[in-house]
């Protein structure tokens, strides 16, 4: 049966002080380091045995992916990075502390910004800070200024359906450590979520969510293997 854990960065520096991160490159805080260890050690006491791992460029979830899979004891799985699997891009909002943003703006446009389906924060300015597209890491790629979820998965979606499919298709157990929102557009896609119900799926930080898929790839079962800090898992629609 094909399966697929789902596994968000451990905590990073940024989520601690509380910023929008989007696309920056910010590292994972020794708490963080823990979390991922933890998600592998859970790996490796459920006896799952990963075949491929997928993650993004960014070093977050590259890190939370090597170190779960070396605590897992199963550090030779080949990884692939891809940027379509990084975090949403925040646009405008890139770099801004979260708590401000909202005594700015409000709560509720904040929280349209964070958790709403379709709509995107303002565009990023080009040529600032928070500019991607000297990084050689996106070389030849059309980036983005700002994204919504739904523009999110508009671009996550080539990458799972080119590279990731295949994988559980052929049977292997998948491992894709990510970031909250590209783990959001998926679970929007496997459990054919409406936009008012993935407003309220909240990813926990290394969790491992282990999904079994049947030979159509939708899911049979999803658990957290962290109970104790598990969200409610999504319900398959239709
Ligand atoms: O800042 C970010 O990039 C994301 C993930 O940490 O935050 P949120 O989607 O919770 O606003």
């Amino acid at each position: 049966m094909p399966t697929l854990v789902l596994l968000r960065h451990g905590q990073s520096q940024w989520n601690l002080e509380n910023r929008f991160t989007g696309w920056v490159d910010v590292d994972l805080t020794a708490e963080g380091e823990a979390q991922a260890r933890r998600g592998g050690e859970l790996i490796k006491e459920q006896g799952i045995e990963i075949d491929r791992a997928f993650t993004s460029v960014l070093t977050r979830a590259i890190r939370t992916c090597n170190l779960a899979l070396d605590a897992a004891g199963q550090t030779y799985v080949p990884v692939t990075k891809d940027w379509h699997l990084n975090e949403r891009h925040y646009g405008g909002l890139t770099g801004l502390d979260k708590a401000e943003t909202a005594a700015k703006h409000g709560e509720d446009q904040v929280r349209v910004w964070r958790r709403s389906y379709d709509v995107p924060p303002p565009p990023l300015d080009a040529g600032g800070e928070y500019d991607f597209k000297a990084d050689r890491r996106y070389a030849g790629a059309e980036l983005p200024d700002t994204e919504s979820l739904k523009t999110t998965l508009d671009r996550v979606l080539p990458f799972w359906d080119g590279a990731i499919t295949p994988a559980l298709t052929s049977g292997d157990t998948v491992l894709v450590a990510a970031h909250g929102n590209s783990i959001r557009a998926i679970l929007k896609l496997l459990f054919n979520l409406s936009e008012e119900a993935i407003l309220d799926v909240e990813v926990p930080t290394s969790n491992p969510l282990v999904i079994e898929l049947d030979a159509g790839l939708k899911p049979v079962s999803a658990r957290y293997l962290d109970a104790s800090r598990a969200n409610p898992v999504p319900v398959l629609v239709g």
